[in-house]
């Protein structure tokens, strides 16, 4: 009945990542549905630094201006334990400097090389609103590069419990397991619960 409370029909997920938008279509598609249509905004969006969950907050508000309207983002860390969870949110730069091989070998000074994949949606209903956050977590290893490498650090990301690495898995195995997929997940939760 308020419209404060009425969600708006559309919402836009602001990335610059073709795949990122491609896992989560087909997760949506995969019948996890949001209730909106999700359309794509090609953003050019900063890499910011400080804790995730503030990263994503500040990267959806400029989002939200930029729209200025609904809108979604996600930021993704690879966070290794030996390492207090770096390189975290700057797992796009080490990745970019160093490749799959060199991401190993930071690690080759410590006997752990247990990590986990967390991705942060930040969701915002417009530019005047704070935005929420939703996190998804999983837990596995950093091997050496093993798949196809049109994903990120895909190859080097073995998820507890397979043999595989995300970048052997079939798409539909990695979008019921993944980081991307588990922080979704509450997203869709929160949007069914507060547009009921
Ligand atoms: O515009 P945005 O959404 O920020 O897209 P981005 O590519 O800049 O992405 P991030 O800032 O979240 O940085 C995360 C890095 O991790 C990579 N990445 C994100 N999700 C991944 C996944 O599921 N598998 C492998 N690599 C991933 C991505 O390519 C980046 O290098
Ligand atoms: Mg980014």
């Amino acid at each position: 009945m308020a419209a404060s409370t009425k969600a708006a029909s559309e919402i836009m997920f602001a990335t610059g990542n073709a795949n990122k938008l491609r896992e989560v279509v087909a997760i949506l598609e995969a019948g996890h549905p949001l209730p909106f249509t999700v359309k794509a905004a090609n953003l050019d969006l900063p890499e910011l630094q400080g804790e995730p969950t503030e990263i994503a907050k500040e990267k959806c508000r400029l989002a939200a201006q930029q729209v200025g309207g609904a809108v979604m983002v996600e930021d993704t860390s690879l966070c290794f334990n030996a390492m207090g969870g770096l390189p975290g949110p700057y797992i796009k730069w080490f990745l970019q400097k160093l490749g799959h091989d060199g991401l190993n070998r930071m690690l080759a000074g410590f006997e752990d090389k247990t990590g986990y994949a967390q991705c942060i949606f930040a969701y915002s209903p417009g530019p005047s609103a704070e935005p929420q956050v939703f996190i998804g977590r999983t837990e596995g290893r950093i091997v050496q590069a093993r798949g196809q490498t049109s994903f990120g650090w895909d190859p080097i990301f073995q998820p507890d419990g397979y043999e595989e690495t995300y970048a052997q898995l079939d798409k539909a195995i990695k979008n019921t397991i993944s980081h991307r997929y588990r922080a979704l997940d509450k997203l869709r939760d929160y949007l069914l619960n507060t547009t009921a």
